[in-house]
């Protein structure tokens, strides 16, 4: 229901804005109108209220903002800038645009002042968060823009029962996430990274026979997790030939599954027996907490490479370690894990037959840029009372 109303309001706009309709292909108009330019097309200031075109409710366009003074934006909290948790100098410059902001040292500083402005928090995936006594003491708090679209990181209900609403950035993360989903899957596939090393080696004779790899093209990839990026995800695959399998827990999805010649198994089961490469693409939740662990690895085919970009927890990790050491399958490829970043000793890191990346599934010079614009447009909507584009319930 939601989603058709999201679907139809997408619509909407881009007739309005006399652009060829793209939602339905599940591209949103940040996405569409920005590519790599950072522009904004009119049906994204009608959207979102951001731009010179935007009518009606309080309008954040360019005459507007100069009129203001940074004084008189709304407060934004933010952690810090620049630094391993800070807001970049770019993203800074872009919420400076809406926002006046407020770092955490500055917001320890000065309290009392300070919390009657906050309006908003900014948050990215997987930094550290929001909790209650931070809540207590933002009275006029009334959302938090996390950038990312996996909010397991956030407490939910408690948020929402002091009346914060909470929204994220699924379509920005979208492309990025897949691509670094095929990435992994390339790499494990055909032993790149222990490619990479042995050529930079001391060692000048070498065979590639020694560490043959498997072919994508033509295989079986299994799919956990048909939402927005995993069907990014079985996009890309056909570009390869793969055979796409695909499992929802709880929604099958029939247009997509149609779209890219996917073909769905109601059990996971099934799609574990069957896979060449399986895929995690689902949120982190109580319910699919570690959903992968000894049983699940034992189905998969001793020649299969399990690629997890979703959280790090989907994993058993110890039983992943078990599997990969005696090779009751072939390889892993992690974006996440848990923790992140890994303790040095931990066991994963002493295996050659796993790729770890760190989180990155979202880092590029596009996808940050995206995600604070949607990250801003959904706080700007809640803050204007207009509806909001991607807002996160608790369950
Ligand atoms: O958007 C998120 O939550 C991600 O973790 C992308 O990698």
């Amino acid at each position: 229901m939601l989603r058709s109303k999201a679907f139809n309001l997408l619509k909407s706009i881009h007739l309005m804005a006399g652009q060829p309709n793209l939602a339905y292909k599940g591209i949103h108009p940040v996405i569409a109108s920005h590519g790599h330019r950072p522009h904004r097309s009119v049906a994204y200031r009608q959207r979102y209220k951001t731009g010179a075109g935007s009518a009606g409710g309080r309008s954040l366009s360019a005459p507007q903002t100069k009129a203001m003074s940074e004084q008189e934006l709304p407060g934004l909290l933010i952690l810090d800038i620049g630094g391993t948790y800070g807001v970049q100098e770019n993203i800074v410059a872009l919420l400076k645009k809406h926002f006046c902001l407020i770092t955490m040292k500055e917001f320890l500083a000065n309290k009392k002042e300070m919390s009657k402005k906050i309006q908003s928090v900014f948050v990215s995936e997987c930094r550290p968060t929001v909790d209650q006594e931070l809540l207590e003491s933002l009275p006029n708090l009334k959302v938090i823009g996390n950038s990312g679209v996996g909010v397991d990181h956030l407490n939910l209900k408690m948020i929402s029962n002091f009346g914060v609403k909470v929204t994220n950035t699924p379509h920005a993360v979208a492309d990025s996430t897949a691509d670094i989903g095929m990435a992994l899957m390339l790499a494990s596939a055909r032993r790149l990274v222990e490619g990479s090393q042995i050529a930079i080696s001391p060692h000048t004779k070498y065979f590639a026979v020694d560490w043959l790899g498997v072919e994508v093209s033509r295989a079986t990839l299994g799919i956990i997790g048909m939402g927005r990026i995993g069907y990014k995800v079985a996009q890309r695959a056909r570009a390869f030939d793969m055979k796409i399998l695909y499992h929802n827990r709880k929604q099958r999805r029939k247009e997509e599954e149609q779209a890219v010649g996917a073909h769905y198994c109601e059990k996971m089961e099934d799609l574990l027996q069957q896979s060449d490469f399986v895929m995690l693409v689902v949120n982190l939740t109580p319910e699919t907490h570690k959903m992968i662990g000894k049983k699940e690895l034992g189905l998969m085919k001793p020649t299969a490479t399990l690629i997890n970009i979703g959280r790090g927890a989907l994993i058993d990790q110890d039983a992943l370690v078990e599997a990969l050491q005696n090779n009751i399958i072939r390889a892993a490829a992690l974006d996440v894990t848990y923790p992140e970043p890994l303790p040095r000793d931990h066991p994963l890191l002493k295996l050659n037959n796993i790729i770890i990346t760190p989180h990155i599934g979202t880092a590029t010079v596009q996808a940050v840029q995206m995600m604070a614009e949607e990250a801003i447009a959904n706080m700007l909507a809640v803050l204007n009372g207009q509806p909001i584009p991607s807002e996160v319930f608790p369950k």
